[in-house]
């Protein structure tokens, strides 16, 4: 492998996936492990997005391109070494380009689900505005970013802590504290860690 992808360590991550696989849960864990700022991509949905979301009508590349321009924007905004974790599906290959486009240590964490498992997960889901009927399409969408430069694949199904985990070891040599300087303490490396 190129050496140059072997040592992409990065500065900034998305947590990506269908809805249900785990993003917001493992967005939410991994900032405040690394102590990084947390940028919840539901929220920068246009009103209108979220409304069609709700009536179970999936959103078009048209819809998400706003969305995604004003995630690559914040991304770009952030100052060297200032650590972020952003939860957006990215659920396209020119999706995660465009995010791309606004950082250039980005990395990604791919939490893998199948189907049946991320319906469960969004019926069972209480008070969210997903439409489970919208499941389906998420996975017609889904480009896998396997292969990826910058890419890791985890199981969701693994358990929240040992998801965290996988993140931290991957992140390790360049991950920093609160503060923005100081190292992260090195994990273990784990089993099921597919990348
Ligand atoms: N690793 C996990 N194992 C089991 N359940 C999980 C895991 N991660 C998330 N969940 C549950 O799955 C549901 C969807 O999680 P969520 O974080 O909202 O996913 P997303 O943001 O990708 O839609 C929630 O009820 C959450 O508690
Ligand atoms: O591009 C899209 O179709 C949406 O962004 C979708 O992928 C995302 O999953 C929703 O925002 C639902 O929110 P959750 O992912 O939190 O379920």
């Amino acid at each position: 492998m190129d050496s140059a992808i072997q040592d992409f360590r990065p500065t900034a991550i998305v947590v990506m996936g269908v809805s249900g696989c785990g993003k917001s849960s493992v967005g939410e864990a991994c900032s405040k492990a690394l102590g990084w700022a947390l940028l919840e991509g539901d929220a920068y949905h246009s009103p209108e997005s979220i409304a069609k979301m709700r009536d179970g009508i999936a959103l078009t590349d048209a819809d998400r391109a706003g969305w995604l321009l004003r995630l690559s924007d914040l991304l770009r905004q952030r100052q060297p070494g200032e650590g972020v974790v952003l939860t957006c599906s990215a659920l396209r290959r020119k999706y995660r380009d465009s995010l791309r486009a606004g950082h250039a240590q980005l990395g990604f964490v791919f939490l893998a689900l199948d189907y049946q498992d991320a319906l469960a997960r969004v019926r069972e889901r209480p008070g969210h505005f997903f439409s489970p009927t919208l499941v389906a399409d998420q996975f017609a969408t889904l480009e896998s970013p396997a292969g990826e430069p910058g890419v890791r694949v985890l199981d969701a199904r693994l358990p929240l802590d040992t998801l965290v985990a996988a993140v931290l070891d991957w992140l390790a040599p360049q991950a920093c504290g609160p503060s923005g300087r100081e190292p992260m303490t090195p994990i273990t490396p784990m089993t099921g860690d597919t990348a």
